[in-house]
């Protein structure tokens, strides 16, 4: 499934009513129908009583169909127009006269505020038809006030957004002044990519994409270039085979290389993870101090203890290691590593004795590597960046907030740029490769939020990496399998409670329905 910004969906609007010669009005019927059905699906009681509040545009459009819908359900239903008859045009205009000329109810805010109020008392759902993907400008007065009056029946009345929240903005998810507040919104073809930028999670609710006879397949005809939304069957097409008849030797061995004196535990949870989603094996590379404790919380794993100098990797480790890592399938580097003194020209010397496998930066090799990025797009081999927003902001020299501002251009730009596959982590991950495709997680949530968290999806990573999976492969499997893991886990353990070990059983439970042979 794509998502889609306000010009795609205009392109599509335009290409179905034009050139396919399906009248707009049409769709508007057809629109309003589908939200109808999730009303009647998703009512909290017997005869509900809906109020469904129209704006000027075509979003108004839908919702005049929607009310003479419900009315002919025999539903308590009354409209309520926000914006003036006479600006009404197009189909928008052709749907409110059929409204006028049933007879049906209809009350005009501009007139009677207090009328407006009472329906908003009295009704159990709410219907957000005010504005969709048109909005252009602040919202003000009246919608502002209606907007807000709306939103104080939030988590009290069923609120339902018709296409997008009222005052969201569909193609970065800014509130633009102030927006619903919806339970659930009922969009047209795709979701749109506002619902997965800034505001948008907190605005959209549960969001369904509905058919309304535009047919999908003219984002091919078109040419249209769109980010892709990660689905369970996208997953399960990207995950790697596994035949019956592999052994260790076909799945891959991965090898981990970070901890130091303050952060133990991180290469642990990496290696762990490699090895519950399917890896042959793992190698932990650690400084030596830690080997110990690593080794006897990970039996399952090999290590290759390093030297090391007050906690971290010296020297001396480069030369231990680089005779190895030849029999590596794909490397892991990062977790736990720390920022040690020396450490750009550590991980520079590492990368030089690298065979071109693929190889997963994250934590600690993402803050090494910032200020030498000429180093990884000259790598021979394919080179996966997971950085959090903080360590974005730190690789592009930039602050937080104009990296989580701007999500989707700033993992274009440094994919591109730096011939990286990027994740880049946090609300609604997103995965961004050279070549300029994009992908975007739905899923996941606060559950995720305790340290070891990033370093057992990078362990998963570098395992699908290793078990023959393309870099955009492993990115979208192990994105969405961690979120999955999180949202389950926390069903049964709270969203407080899920620890770093839980997420990594989470990933085992979401692939038993997800094997491929
Ligand atoms: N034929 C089509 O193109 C279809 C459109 N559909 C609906 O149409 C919607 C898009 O319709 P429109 O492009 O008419 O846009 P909207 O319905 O979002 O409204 C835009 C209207 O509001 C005005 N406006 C914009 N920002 C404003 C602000 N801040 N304060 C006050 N007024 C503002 C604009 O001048 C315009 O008249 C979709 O979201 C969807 O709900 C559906 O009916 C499916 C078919
Ligand atoms: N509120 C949230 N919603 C969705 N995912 C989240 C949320 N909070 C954290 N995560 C996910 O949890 C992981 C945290 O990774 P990171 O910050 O690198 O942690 P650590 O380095 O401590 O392991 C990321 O995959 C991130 O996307
Ligand atoms: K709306």
């Amino acid at each position: 499934m794509f998502v889609a910004g306000q010009k795609e969906m205009q392109q599509l609007d335009q290409y179905t009513i034009e050139k396919i010669g399906l009248p707009g009005i049409v769709l508007m019927e057809n629109a309003g129908e589908r939200v109808v059905e999730e009303i009647m699906a998703s009512a909290p009681c017997h005869n509900p009583v809906v109020l469904v509040l129209a704006g000027g545009g075509n979003n108004g459009g839908d919702g005049f169909v929607i009310a003479r819908r419900l009315f002919d359900l025999d539903v308590q239903v009354h409209l309520c127009l926000i914006s003036t008859p006479n600006r009404l045009k197009g189909d928008a205009k052709v749907h409110y006269d059929v409204y006028i000329n049933r007879g049906l109810p209809i009350s005009f805010y501009q007139d009677n505020s207090n009328i407006f109020m009472s329906h908003l008392q009295q009704a159990d759902i709410l219907i957000d038809a005010i504005f969709g993907t048109g909005i252009n400008r602040l919202i003000r007065e009246p919608y502002d006030q209606v907007i807000h009056m709306v939103n104080e029946y939030a988590g009290k009345k069923l609120i339902i957004s018709v296409d997008i929240p009222s005052g969201l903005n569909s193609d970065n998810g800014k509130v633009q002044g102030v927006a619903v507040k919806a339970d659930k919104t009922i969009t047209f073809v795709f979701p749109k990519t506002g619902f997965f930028l800034n505001d948008g999670p907190m605005h959209v609710g549960e969001w369904k994409a509905v058919d309304i006879s535009v047919p999908k397949s003219i984002v091919h005809d078109l040419g249209i270039k769109m980010p892709n939304l990660i689905t369970e069957n996208l997953v399960k097409a990207s995950i790697p085979l596994r035949p019956h008849h592999g052994h260790k030797g076909t799945f891959g061995h991965v090898l981990v290389v970070g901890g130091s004196r303050s952060f133990v535990g991180a290469p642990v949870f990496t290696a762990k993870a490699v090895l519950h989603s399917g890896a042959g094996l793992a190698t932990l590379a650690i400084p030596e101090n830690i080997y110990s404790i690593a080794a006897n919380i990970s039996p399952e794993a090999l290590f290759l203890p390093l030297s090391e100098t007050d906690g971290h990797f010296d020297a001396r480790a480069i030369l231990e290691i680089s005779p190895r890592l030849g029999q590596f399938t794909s490397i892991a580097i990062g977790p736990g590593m720390s920022r040690f003194p020396g450490g750009e020209a550590w991980i520079e010397s590492f990368i030089q004795h690298l065979n071109g496998q693929p190889i997963v930066v994250d934590a600690d090799a993402l803050y090494l590597f910032r200020n030498q990025l000429e180093i990884i797009r000259e790598y021979q081999g394919d080179v996966l960046f997971s950085p959090h927003p903080g360590e974005m902001a730190n690789l592009l020299h930039t602050s937080i907030k104009e990296v989580e501002e701007n999500r989707l251009e700033v993992a274009t730009f440094f994919a591109k740029k730096y011939e990286v596959y990027l994740l880049l982590k946090g609300h609604r991950p997103i995965i961004a490769t050279p070549a300029g495709n994009l992908y975007i997680n739905p899923f996941g949530h606060d559950a995720l939020g305790k340290g070891g968290s990033g370093d057992v999806l990078t362990g998963v990573i570098a395992s699908f990496l290793s078990q023959g999976a393309s870099p955009t492969e492993a990115l979208v499997s192990a994105s969405y399998l961690h979120a999955k893991a999180g949202e389950d886990k926390a069903r049964m353990l709270s969203h407080y409670g899920v620890m770093p070990m839980d997420i990594i059983e989470g990933i085992r439970d979401q692939l038993v329905s997800m094997e491929r042979k």
